[in-house]
């Protein structure tokens, strides 16, 4: 089943008298199991697409099914539970909170679902091994590395056990060994399951060679034939 499914995307922003087009009628089809690269000229509307996609932003008009939910559908409440439920994401910054360890941040999904921290450990620590920082449980971000701390993140957007992980520049902050070992891992991470999609947008020049696709996106469009 396609795990993403948007047709005719149309995003426009209002700056006074003003009208920006960010999606100008995108339409893309994306299975899971995949690690699909979203590459394209700044300004294109890659985040924008990836904001919609994640359920942060709603398009003007056009359609967009995810994981079997039609989000327009959705009202602001349900919104955030599905952002909190069924998608994981990793930014260019990590956005870990400082004063938390690792395995604590890894938990906050379930966290703020309402489970005790205490429950949510055994998960936790079980990912932070899965990234391969099993040892670093008990380190705060600032005993990490900038490759340690987006693997607590990745770890993170693991936690609720979502089918679509959305990454915004994540080796952007890296450097370009280690960010070439977070594309990797985001790869075994969209191979572990048959029906997990990790989409990325990225300028990283590695990302080619370890996406199973590049999806272009070129003045608020998707480039080339539609899958
Ligand atoms: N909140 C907003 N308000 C007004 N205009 C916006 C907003 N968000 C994006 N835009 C505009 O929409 C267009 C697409 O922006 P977007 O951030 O999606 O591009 P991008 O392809 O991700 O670019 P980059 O590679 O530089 O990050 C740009 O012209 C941008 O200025």
């Amino acid at each position: 089943m396609a795990v993403v499914e948007a047709s005719g995307l149309v995003r426009e922003y209002r700056m006074g008298t003003e009208v920006v087009r960010a999606l100008d009628g995108a339409s893309l089809t994306l299975d899971g199991g995949q690690f699909v690269s979203v590459v394209g000229p700044s300004g294109a509307g890659k985040s924008t697409l990836l904001h919609i996609i994640g359920a942060l932003d709603t398009p003007t008009s056009g359609t967009i099914r995810v994981d079997g939910t039609d989000l327009a559908a959705l009202g602001d409440d349900e919104a955030s539970e599905f952002r909190r439920r069924r998608v994981g994401f990793i930014f260019q910054f990590f956005n870990l909170v400082p004063t938390l360890t690792a395995w604590e941040n890894v938990a906050l999904p379930m966290l703020l679902d309402s489970k005790s921290l205490r429950k949510a450990r055994p998960r936790a620590e079980e990912l932070l091994g899965r990234v391969g920082l099993g040892g670093r449980v008990n380190h705060r971000p600032s005993e990490l590395s900038g490759g340690q701390m987006q693997r607590v993140a990745i770890a993170r957007s693991l936690m609720m056990g979502p089918k679509i992980l959305l990454a915004d520049e994540p080796t952007g902050n890296l450097d370009s060994r280690t960010g070439a070992e977070v594309l990797d891992l985001l790869a075994s991470v969209a191979h572990d399951e048959p029906d997990r999609l990790v989409l990325m947008v990225t300028h990283d020049e590695n990302a080619a060679a370890v996406s199973d696709r590049i999806v272009t996106v070129r003045d608020g469009r998707i480039d080339g034939r539609p899958a």
